[in-house]
């Protein structure tokens, strides 16, 4: 599903060479869940940007089910990142003008599809996270927990190979971010590959794998719910 090999990526800003991710080597399968752990600066959101396809590695291959895209052209990236990934974020990222319907439909019009589709995929996304009856409300109506939901919808609405979610509890009370989490628990269990970063050690352990990165380089890769011990690199 998701493939990094001997991946690294280094900001170039006048003469200065900042390396920040120094060969990353994994591998994701279908239906995993992955949590993605490290300390601040270590790399996690350039690794989440190469992975969403919005930036590409310096060196190295990255493939997403069996797709090069480590060299693909802008243009290309985005129809990438369109079709294969469903992205969920901190801050929830909804146009504050739309009603969730139409925020969940934001992906479905850059895909092209129709409009009486995108209705029925958008409320079906809703339904899915509990949330159909709040269709109409603009996000400033709704909670933070449900402004949350809206936005895993919008991310499940074009049934993406890989939800990708960066701190998706980050701005939630404990309450919310529980019900967040056992909505990521579900959707693992229907079988969709989940990738996850988190500081929160709480949230990380509900995932299947854990990865931990530190100074550019993985350091970590277990499965401990799978009774694999840590296996340090
Ligand atoms: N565009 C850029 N140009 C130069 N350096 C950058 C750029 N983006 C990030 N960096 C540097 O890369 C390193 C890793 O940054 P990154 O944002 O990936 O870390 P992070 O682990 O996500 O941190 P945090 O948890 O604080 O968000 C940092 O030292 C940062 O200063």
């Amino acid at each position: 599903m998701i493939q990094l090999t001997e991946v690294c990526k280094t900001y170039h800003s006048g003469k200065l060479h900042v390396p920040v991710l120094q060969n990353i080597n994994f591998h994701v399968k279908q239906g995993e869940y992955v949590a993605i752990m490290g300390p601040s600066g270590s790399g996690k959101s350039t690794l989440m940007n190469i992975i969403g396809c919005l930036d590409r590695p310096t060196s190295g291959s990255y493939q997403i089910n069996g797709k090069e895209v480590s060299q693909m052209e802008d243009l290309e990236l985005a129809k990438v990142r369109n079709r294969m990934i469903g992205f969920i974020f901190q801050q929830f990222q909804l146009l504050p003008r739309l009603s969730a319907q139409k925020n969940v439909e934001l992906p479905l019009v850059y895909a092209g599809i129709s409009k009486g589709k995108r209705s029925i995929q958008a409320v079906e996304a809703l339904r899915k996270v509990g949330l159909a009856d709040r269709k109409s409300h603009r996000p400033k109506e709704l909670s933070g927990g449900q402004q949350q939901r809206v936005a895993i919808a919008r991310a499940l609405v074009n049934d993406p190979h890989v939800l990708l979610a960066d701190e998706p509890t980050g701005a939630l009370d404990t309450k919310s971010g529980q019900v967040i989490m056992e909505l990521f628990d579900e959707l693992h269990h229907e079988g969709r590959t989940v990738v996850m970063i988190t500081h929160d050690p709480e949230v990380a352990k509900r995932a299947q794998r854990q990865i931990i990165i530190r100074d550019g380089e993985i350091i970590e890769d277990s499965m401990p719910s799978h009774g694999v011990g840590r296996r340090s690199l």
